[in-house]
């Protein structure tokens, strides 16, 4: 069995506890958190709960530590310190610096002998594959990525930090116009401002700067500051009311051609309709923590992003299976 820690109990550490319950060849030892142990309530009673600092003592009797926490604070910072004693995984998914996290993770996974799986889950991940497969096949055209309407973990992790936030949800709503472009084939150039623009609903603590806040989420670097952002402040009662789900989903969508005259028009499109955003990213989270106990016991170490692992080593079946069964 491999044994799996998590660590950050959030909307990602709940997908995980109940994504792990429906394997086979893997097991929960236990679940880390940075707040009061009391606090979190796990789904099985049974599971055992320690402090983030406990982590550590417990480093020869966990496999693999998936990383939950928010990508705009916790994951620069606990990714790299984490590689040191564990094979992790973690779904960062702040883009711009993937490459510096990748170099810092590295660092702490290569000289510890250590598999850190970052940026898994669906984008970054699902559709980086989708992106990547597209154009290493059809070399021409160009690849488009459209998200939602749907509530993005990331953004909302990251209005949820901003001092006198109590609680966040950001919707991602793709561009009808941008939308029938790019489905007419007429590949056109467009501007991130273009593609989506972004809603966010803001619960503010009492007597919070709710001016503050806006500019504060609006100017956002690489979150908010390329979109036509509109924030809302509600009520607690309503945004429960209103807000308490997390569907998500989009498509990548690549049109090319091939032939002499470039006559032949051909489409890959991957598309996700996403029930809980969570749930389905902590499902991804899984099957590369599979994969990255099964990279670190043939003797791989070092940062991996999903462009790196062989898709085998994702399914619980052997690669003999496989061939048997989906080739
Ligand atoms: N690559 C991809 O496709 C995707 C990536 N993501 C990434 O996943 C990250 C995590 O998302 P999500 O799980 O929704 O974030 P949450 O806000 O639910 O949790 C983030 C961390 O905050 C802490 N936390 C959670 N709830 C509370 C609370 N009530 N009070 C105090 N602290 C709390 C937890 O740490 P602790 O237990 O230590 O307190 C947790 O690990 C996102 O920032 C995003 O970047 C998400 C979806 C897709
Ligand atoms: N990483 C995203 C997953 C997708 C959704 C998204 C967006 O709505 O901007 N970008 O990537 C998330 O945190 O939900």
């Amino acid at each position: 069995m491999i044994r799996v820690g998590i660590m950050g109990y959030g909307n990602l550490g709940r997908g995980v506890e109940c994504a792990l319950s429906k394997t086979k060849d893997m097991e929960l030892v236990g679940i880390f958190s940075r707040r009061d142990p009391a606090s979190i309530t796990p789904h099985d009673a049974n599971t055992p709960v320690y402090t983030m600092e406990a982590a550590i003592e417990m480093k020869d009797r966990i496999d693999v530590m998936i990383l939950c926490g928010g990508s705009a604070k916790d994951l620069p910072e606990q990714t790299k310190e984490f590689a040191k004693y564990f094979n992790v995984v973690d779904s960062f998914d702040t883009h711009a610096k993937i490459p510096e996290h990748f170099a810092n993770v590295d660092n702490s996974a290569k000289a510890n002998n250590k598999i850190a799986v970052i940026s898994a889950g669906w984008d970054p991940g699902m559709f980086s594959l989708n992106r990547l497969y597209a154009s290493a096949i059809l070399t021409s055209g160009n690849s488009y990525t459209f998200w939602g309407k749907g509530v993005s973990q990331g953004h909302s992790d990251a209005v949820r930090r901003i001092e006198g936030v109590k609680n966040a949800k950001q919707y991602t709503i793709p561009v009808e116009k941008a939308l029938e472009a790019v489905r007419s084939g007429a590949n056109p150039k467009l501007t991130t401002r273009e593609k989506h623009t972004r809603e966010v609903f803001v619960v503010a603590q009492d007597g919070a700067d709710q001016e503050e806040i806006k500019r504060q989420i609006v100017t956002m670097p690489n979150y908010f500051d390329e979109y036509d952002t509109t924030v809302h402040f509600i009520d607690e009662e309503t945004f429960l009311k209103e807000h308490s789900g997390i569907p998500h989903g989009g498509f990548v969508i690549h049109s090319g051609t091939t032939g002499w005259e470039d006559e032949h028009k051909h489409v890959i499109e991957y598309r996700l309709q996403l029930d809980s955003n969570p749930e389905f990213t902590s499902s991804v989270l899984v099957a590369y923590a599979r994969a990255a106990y099964r990279m670190n016991q043939e003797g791989m170490s070092g940062a991996k992003t999903v462009f790196d692992i062989a898709p085998s080593y994702l399914h619980p079946l052997s690669s003999e299976e496989l061939r048997k069964q989906m080739l």
